[in-house]
Parts: C-alpha cells; structure tokens; sequence
C-alpha cells in the first residue's frame, strides 16, 4: 500500500524523525523557583557573579596562623600566642600579629595575616600557648577565595538537566530561579471496547485496563505530570471528538491500542485524514505498530499512537516517547548508556531491532549481567513486572552466546 509517510523504517531512522520533530516543537523557557525546577532542562547558561568560595576560609575546626611565623623547616616550631577567635559567619576586623594565632571554626573568614591553619586535634593550648604536634605545610586546611570559580565562568549550560547538585550551584551564587524549559503537558488516552477499569466486574471477552496506569507511572518517573482521559470507545466519531479536545489543549497526545491493522484500528486512518502522520510501524519488537503525528486539524499537539499490548507501550515509551520529551525540553545530554553481559543465550530469528525484557544482575567479578526473560510476548505483563530492564538486540537475526554485550535500557 502507498502511503505519504515513512513506514515500516528502522529504528534509528524513527529516532532521528522523533528528535527533528522534537526539535521543530521545542518548548519555551520559564522562571522557576530553585525549590521548583529538579530534573528540568536549563534554558539558558548560568554564569558566576561571584567567586567561589567568596574568601579564604578555614576548612577545619583548629588555629589559623601565619605561616612564617613558624621558623625555618627542621627548627621546633616555637609556640604560637593566642589572641582571639573566629566563628563562622563573624565579621570582626581581627588581624594577627607575628608569633599570633587565633581559634577559627570551619569557613570561617581567615583574619587577616593569616594564610594556614592547624588542627585542633594536633595541637595543645596550655593558656594563651599554642603548642603544634607537628609543622603544618604552608596554605593548609585553607579554602581559597575563587578556586573554584571566579565571576563570568559558565557554570551551568543550557540543556543540562537540573540535579541537586547542580541546583546547588545555582544556589551557592545567590540565584533564586533558573530560567528552564517548560515541561510537556501530556494528555494519555487508553483505547478498546475490551477494556474494564479495574475495580468494574469482567465480562467474557474483557480486559482490565492495565496500560494507563503503567503510562502514567512512566510519564510521572520521567518527571511529567500527565491527564488521564477515560477509556475511548472504538468508535470513530468519540475518537476524533476527544482527540480534538486534547490535541487542543496540551503539548503531547499519548493513546495505546487501536494502531495497527484491525477494522476497529482507526487511529492511523484519523491522524493521516487530520494530521500530518511523521512514520508509521517502526521495525522494533515489541512496539511495532507505533505512529508519530504532528495534530494538524486535531490541534498543536504531537499524537504519539503506542501500540496496545502492554509490554509494547513500556517498550516504545521508554525509547522512543521519552525521547520526544526529552527533545522537546531541549535536553542536549544524552541518557546514560548501560551496557551488560548476556547471563544467558538467545536465538534471535527476526530482522526488526528487539528490546527483551530481562533482569540485572552482578557478575561474580562485579561486571553487569543481564537475564533475559524467556516469556517474550508483547501481552507477557508478568515477565515485564519479573524484569528490571530492557535488553536490546540488534537488527537481524544472530545466535546470541552467553556473555554476548548487549546495551541494557534499566526501567
Ligand atoms: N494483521 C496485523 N495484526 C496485528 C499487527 C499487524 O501489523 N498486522 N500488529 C500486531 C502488533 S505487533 C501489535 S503490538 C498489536 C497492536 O495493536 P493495536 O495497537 O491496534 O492495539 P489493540 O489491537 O487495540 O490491542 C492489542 C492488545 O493489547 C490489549 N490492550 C489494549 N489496550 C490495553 C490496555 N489499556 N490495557 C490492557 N490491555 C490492552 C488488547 O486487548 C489487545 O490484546 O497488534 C498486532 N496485530
Ligand atoms: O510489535 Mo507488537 O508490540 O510485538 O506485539
């Protein structure tokens, strides 16, 4: 059958659409409280206004001195006087004069003159005398105003993900609010006259619905706040109507089930009709039925159509449907690639790229194993629930040998 979109393509040719689509829908910048913003993706670069640390400050409890003071290396160390204190936070104009030294606590500012300090555990005070166990080397315990970042060094980029850490940062420059990148809201819709709300009694021929809720609670892992639609009936016109609401009114539609070639199947046939249909079928197992389309007539949004069987939505979620929200968000570091050693054989037979669900392991020598499971169907609920990752394999058929590397997607 002709079509005017790409179909049945290869997995990294349906990456390299979803990231340009991704790119041509990039999501605007906001203002967000530092208490607001974890996992989100910088808009724009940070850089310092101040120095870091901001002063010399003592980096342990002890005596702060003038290094000189000390005599010539090899000579016992004559004791030193004590003239005063230094807590965190004091300001006091305290200055040391030759032969002083004074009690300081840790990040507190160094009085002035002096350059080194001791701690208090390797010294002894006998009255206003401070006695050191040993010679300290010049500059020690001593945090450096600026060493580790002066005024208008670029701390953060835009298209980092905003960790703790690095909110932090932000945090220890004085910055309240990051400009970041609008999170995608995403409505998700669930299709199939088979399907029962959990709850409801089953009839013969029923299914509970199983895929909003393991949706839901990927999109919310990837840090989304998704809406949940009630279930749509196969019926075309309820379809449409309750697309068109949502493609209105949020950045991304998600549905499950009614993609692939069935009479009650009528995604495809209402995205190529009203939108602009991107690929259809992608050559991955599970998942292959996955549609991508920009609304068109059904509104801004991007309608990302997974496939219905279970297993098939967490696999075509976890990589290609969090790839469009990461691109969306700009987000310019990659996810971490994990790679792992096959704990058992496997004989694929089929030429489309396959994502197996298996377990984690470690290895007796500490590397990473992975264990496929062998229920692989793409409605076997279980052996997902049983698994921790995904497994992939690459196109074409290939006997796989126990220990083979396989690249692990963990879940
Ligand atoms: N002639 C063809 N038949 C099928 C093809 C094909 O290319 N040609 N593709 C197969 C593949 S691969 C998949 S995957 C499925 C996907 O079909 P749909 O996306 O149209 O999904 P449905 O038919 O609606 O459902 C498939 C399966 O999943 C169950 N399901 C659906 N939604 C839920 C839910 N929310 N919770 C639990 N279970 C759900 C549904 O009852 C079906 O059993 O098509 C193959 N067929
Ligand atoms: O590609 Mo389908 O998701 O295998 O069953």
């Amino acid at each position: 059958m002709a079509t005017g979109f790409p179909t049945r393509i290869r997995f990294e040719e349906a990456t390299a659409v979803v990231d340009s689509i991704a790119a041509d829908h990039r999501l605007p910048g906001e203002r967000r409280a530092l208490s607001r913003v974890q996992g989100q993706v910088l808009a724009q670069d940070l850089v310092a206004t101040l120095p870091q640390p901001p002063f010399d400050n003592a980096a342990m409890d002890g005596f702060a001195l003038h290094h000189p003071d000390l005599g010539p290396a090899g000579e016992a160390a004559a004791a030193l006087r004590l003239v005063g204190e230094r807590y965190a936070g004091d300001t006091n104009d305290a200055r040391l004069g030759a032969g002083q030294c004074m009690r300081i606590t840790t990040g507190a500012a160094l009085p002035d003159g002096a350059d080194t300090v001791v701690v208090k555990e390797s010294s002894r005070v006998e009255g206003d005398l401070v006695f050191l166990a040993s010679r300290p080397s010049p500059g020690q315990h001593v945090r450096r105003l600026g060493e580790e970042c002066r005024p208008g060094d670029r701390l953060l980029e835009a298209g980092q993900v905003l960790t703790p850490s690095r909110i932090a940062l932000a945090a220890s420059q004085g910055v309240p609010e990051l400009d970041v990148v609008r999170r995608p809201t995403v409505a998700v819709f669930t299709t199939g006259d088979e399907l029962v709300e959990p709850g409801l009694p089953l009839s013969r021929g029923q299914v509970y619905n199983s895929n909003r809720e393991q949706l839901m609670g990927l999109l919310r892992a990837d840090g989304l706040d998704p809406v949940a639609w009630p279930n749509l009936p196969d019926d075309p016109a309820q379809v449409e109507s309750a697309l068109r609401h949502a493609g209105h009114a949020f950045d991304v539609v998600l549905t499950c089930g009614g993609v692939s070639a069935g009479e009650k199947d009528h995604l495809p046939a209402l995205l190529e009709a009203q939108g602009r249909v991107c690929f259809w079928r992608v050559m991955m197992k599970p998942g292959m039925p996955v549609l991508l389309a920009e609304g068109g007539a059904l509104g801004g949004a991007l309608f990302l159509c997974l496939p219905g069987n279970p297993v098939s939505v967490l696999a075509t979620w976890l990589t290609l449907g969090r790839r469009l929200v990461d691109g969306l968000q700009g987000r310019a570091e990659p996810r971490p690639r994990w790679l792992a050693r096959l704990g058992s054989g496997w004989s694929k037979t089929h030429h489309r790229r396959e994502f197996l669900r298996g377990r984690l392991q470690q290895g007796e020598d500490g590397s990473l194993l992975a264990l496929p499971n062998p229920a692989h169907g793409s409605h076997r609920m279980r052996a997902a629930a049983d698994s921790d990752a995904l497994i992939v394999l690459a196109e074409g058929p290939r006997d796989y040998a126990t220990g083979a590397l396989v690249d692990v997607l963990p879940y």
